[in-house]
């Protein structure tokens, strides 16, 4: 059984060697005990591509790694890097209310009912936030990028979150419904509503990725 490694984008990646293949058109990688995919940018990407790999291989446990926008009060600056706890989708239900303020829950799982928070496995979770020395946090899914910081500020507070991104809680919410121990890695390219580029350190943030996915993978 194998690691599955995804990242939204090749960038993320651009680390890792092993050998090339694709599946369904997405970019792919075969190394020792693990394989990559290039999920693709958004939750249904990050969705889409684990459930259809998730049906033709059977998985050991699954690895989310990615860079993210740090909210204002978080404590986390461009470089850092943290561990999801859980992840939030916080485009589902009402506004202010989520899926409560419906009275559905998203998923139900044997006893367990979720509505916008997924947590990520403990046990996995627990072992890299221990190998790589990281803290574990909430993390935060939007289809939209904060574009302001008073936006993500609200966004912060609403949910007590500390990371922004776009594919995490799609990538919790399926390792939950499909029973694959899953894990996600991100670190920070951003402030969290600065738009501006010039702002932005992706190239720092992927390195740092890079830094700690050599710590635990035969790379
Ligand atoms: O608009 C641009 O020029 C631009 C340049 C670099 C990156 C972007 C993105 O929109 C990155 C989205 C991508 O990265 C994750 N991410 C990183 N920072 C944030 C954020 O502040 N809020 C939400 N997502 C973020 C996200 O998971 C995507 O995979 C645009």
């Amino acid at each position: 059984m194998a690691l599955l490694l995804l990242s939204p984008t090749r960038l993320e990646a651009a680390f890792l060697k092993g050998r090339k293949f694709t599946f369904r058109g997405r970019a792919g990688l075969r190394g020792e005990g693990w394989v990559w995919l290039e999920a693709g940018i958004g939750k249904v990407n990050m969705a889409l591509t684990l459930a259809a790999y998730a049906q033709r291989h059977t998985l050991e446990r699954a690895l989310l790694f990615g860079i993210a926008g740090a909210y204002p009060d978080s404590g986390l600056g461009i470089g850092d890097a943290a561990l999801a706890e859980r992840e939030v989708q916080a485009d589902l239900g009402v506004r202010g209310g989520g899926m409560k303020g419906l009275g559905f829950p998203t998923l139900v799982t044997g006893e367990s009912r979720y509505h916008n928070r997924f947590p990520l496995d403990p046990g996995f979770t627990g072992q890299l936030s221990q190998t790589l020395r990281l803290p574990t946090r909430t993390f935060l899914t939007r289809d939209l990028v904060s574009e302001t910081p008073s936006e993500a500020k609200e966004f912060a507070r609403r949910w007590e979150a500390d990371l922004e991104n776009m594919e995490g809680a799609a990538f919790a919410q399926g390792c939950l419904w499909l029973g694959i121990p899953g894990a996600e890695l991100r670190t920070v390219s951003n402030q969290a509503g600065v738009r501006d580029k010039t702002q932005w350190r992706v190239k720092q943030a992927v390195e740092g990725l890079e830094a700690l996915l050599r710590q635990v993978l035969p790379v």
